[in-house]
């Protein structure tokens, strides 16, 4: 069993069937990595997953315990941590009430794990700073350190290059590898850099209006041709 099984899940946005029977499988100690155009339904699978737009029809469970009918709270109570597109950092909130809202939801007061600040160094120095003040890059770091901080079992990223430089991509593509090579998280990653997704990818999976099209071992992306599959 997978940590994460999504099954024949559906979605409308309205009138318009948004995601058709999509299935996601993530392994404990594995990169997914979701690929596909703009517009064909990956940010909308992975709000799905999170809870925060319902799903019409299909199953989604953790360890095997449904959560699909949990709401976006709950499932981080469970373990699922998320990466918005955009990093929809607290703007207004310094770098280390950010990181205390990804434990907001823990019983007592939890203190910041120090792990955090030897992954991304650079918020450590920033602990006072304000979010809105960080640039895009640092942004990106805390939002991936907030998602981590309740220790999810599952972490969910949606375009985590989206807008940043090449060596910040660099250094979170590092702490991707460094989390799933641990062995205990799945990671499931919705990125549009080719590049940066074949290189973390120990699956693969493409999208395209709404349905998928193509999965496989990351290993096998290059011969499959899932470059071309992707490109604009
Ligand atoms: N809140 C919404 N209401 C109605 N339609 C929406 C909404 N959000 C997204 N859509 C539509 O659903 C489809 C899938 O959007 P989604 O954001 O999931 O795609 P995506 O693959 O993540 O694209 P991108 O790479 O551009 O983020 C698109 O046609 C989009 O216009």
């Amino acid at each position: 069993m997978s940590l994460l099984e999504a099954k024949d899940i559906n979605q409308y946005y309205g009138g318009s069937h948004i995601l058709r029977n999509v299935s996601l499988q993530a392994e404990l100690g594995q990169v997914t990595v979701v690929l596909g155009r703009n517009g064909v339904g990956k940010t909308t699978l992975l709000k799905s997953l999170m809870g925060l737009v319902p799903i019409k029809s299909g199953s989604i469970t953790l360890d095997g315990v449904a959560i699909d009918k949990a709401t976006p709270y709950e499932r981080a109570r469970m373990g699922v941590g998320f990466v918005p597109q955009g990093r929809e950092i607290f703007g207004r909130l310094t770098v280390q009430e950010n990181l205390l809202m990804g434990l907001a939801y823990k019983k007592g007061s939890t203190p910041i794990p120090a792990e955090l600040f030897e992954l991304f160094p650079v918020l450590k120095q920033m602990l006072g700073r304000r979010g809105g003040d960080l640039s895009g890059g640092q942004q990106q770091q805390l939002a991936i350190a907030r998602a981590l901080a309740a220790g999810p079992k599952l972490l969910i990223l949606d375009e985590p290059t989206e807008g940043i430089q090449p060596n910040i991509i660099k250094d979170i593509g590092k702490v991707i590898r460094m989390l799933a090579d641990r062995g205990n998280m799945a990671i499931v990653l919705v990125e549009q850099y080719y590049d940066f997704a074949e290189e973390l990818a120990d699956r693969y999976v493409v999208m395209e209006r709404g349905e998928v099209i193509a999965s496989g071992p990351g290993s096998e992306m290059q011969a499959k041709g899932v470059r071309q599959l992707v490109a604009i």
